[in-house]
Parts: C-alpha cells; structure tokens; sequence
C-alpha cells in the first residue's frame, strides 16, 4: 500500500544523508578557520539569513514555519559539531 511512497522516501533519504555529510565537512572547515581566527561558533546574523535564504527558495510558503524550525535544528547541531571538532582538535 505505501511500497512506492515509501520507496521514494527512502531515495530522498539518502540523497539527503549524502548532503548532511557534504555539509558537515564543510562545517568543520568553517570551525578550523573560526580557531585559528578566534571566532565565535554562534553568528546569529548569519544563522538568520540562511533561514531567510531557504525559505525563499520554497514553492509553498505554507512550509515556511517548518523550514525555518528543521533548519534551526540543522545549525544548532552544526553547532554541537564544530564545539567537538575544536575540542578534538584542542586535545
Ligand atoms: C557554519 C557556521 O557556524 C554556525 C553554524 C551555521 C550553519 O550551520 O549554517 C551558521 C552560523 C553559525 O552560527 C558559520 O558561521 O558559517
């Protein structure tokens, strides 16, 4: 009943698991050149203009609440990351 539904989650899934990855090394290039500079790991304008950002890329606006809630969620734990690569690398 939900085979093909579900199929094409499953696809979804892991194009998007391969793009967290993408990110998060990207992520940890970002932490590498906030060490050596002494920067803060939370910019909040910045966090706030990639919300803004992705919310213009919608075609219903309707998931505007929801995208800004999964991508305060995304950078919150882009966040976490970046402390324990620093620690990592600190130790
Ligand atoms: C990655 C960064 O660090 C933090 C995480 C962000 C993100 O995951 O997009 C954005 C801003 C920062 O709070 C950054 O400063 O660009």
């Amino acid at each position: 009943m939900l085979e093909k539904q579900r199929a094409t989650i499953d696809r979804i899934d892991r194009e998007l698991v391969k793009l967290f990855e993408e990110r998060t090394k990207t992520v940890e290039e970002v932490a590498e050149i906030k060490l050596e500079n002494n920067m803060e790991i939370l910019d909040s304008g910045r966090e706030a203009v990639v919300i803004e950002k992705v919310q213009s890329y919608l075609e219903d606006d309707s998931l505007k609440g929801e995208l800004a809630d999964l991508y305060e969620n995304i950078m919150r734990i882009s966040r976490g990351h970046q402390q324990e690569w620093m620690s990592k690398r600190n130790s």
